[in-house]
């Protein structure tokens, strides 16, 4: 790894990122997140809850981006940034379930249980009267390929960034980013480099300056090396 306070800062996706393609995440990411020698950010479309508690597992800062940039928190100054509300995510869920689909999560709707910007929906159910409805609301529907994100266009990864770089006292052009997925995109443009790992859908990889040659975390683990060796 990098000397010290040699390595730029780190903003990295999650799911597909740091896991396998089971979101399983990968036993090697806390040794690799915590000796990485700068700030680590997690950004994530997953709600508050899980980046903090998986910093807390890693060993790692709190400083994460929540539900595509509609969340963030810093560790270093307590800050905590909720960008928006559910209400418009909340009213196409509700349209959507009136019109006889289902958000496909049980009836616990454990992955909105904490939501707070955002709404969302399991891939196996339709998507285009998801789509109409939240045009209808003004709202897009984000495909992470790991599930159907109803919300605004204004809340991304990439602002989220902004948040929190200026928190930390970093530009995000010094940030290097790593990802896998549509909901990355606005992070590579706001990074200063921008790394796909292998299995990255078509925007990702359209979006990234490098893309790895392996796949999932291990990609991820190539990304730091990579950057490490300054080849990137
Ligand atoms: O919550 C999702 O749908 C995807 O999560 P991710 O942004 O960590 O890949
Ligand atoms: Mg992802």
């Amino acid at each position: 790894m990098a000397e010290s306070g040699s390595a730029p800062p780190l903003v990295t996706d999650v799911d597909g990122t740091l896991t396998d393609d089971e979101l399983r995440l990968d036993p090697r990411m806390g040794t690799a997140l915590r000796e990485w020698d700068g700030p680590v950010v997690l950004a994530t479309g997953k709600v508050l809850p899980f980046p903090i508690a998986l910093a807390n597992y890693l060993g790692i800062e709190r400083t994460v981006i929540a539900e595509n940039g509609g969340v963030t928190f810093v560790d270093a100054t307590d800050e905590l940034g909720v960008h928006g509300d559910r209400e418009a995510a909340q009213a196409v869920a509700d349209a959507y379930v009136d019109a006889g689909y289902d958000l496909g999560w049980g009836p616990a709707d454990l992955p909105n249980r904490w939501r707070e910007t955002e709404v969302i929906a399991a891939r196996d159910q339709p998507l285009e009267p998801l789509r109409d409805l939240a045009a209808e609301h003004g709202l897009e529907v984000v495909d992470t390929q790991y599930a159907y994100h109803v919300k605004s266009p204004s809340m991304t990864k990439g602002k989220g960034l902004e948040t929190v770089a200026d928190a930390l006292g970093y530009e995000p052009t010094e940030f290097v980013a790593v990802g896998d997925s549509t909901n990355d995109v606005s992070t590579f443009e706001a990074a200063g480099t921008a790394i796909a790992v292998a299995n990255a859908d078509d925007a990702a990889l359209a979006a990234a300056d490098h893309v790895t040659d392996a796949e999932f975390a291990d990609g991820f683990l190539e990304a730091l090396d990579r950057v490490d060796a300054g080849e990137w």
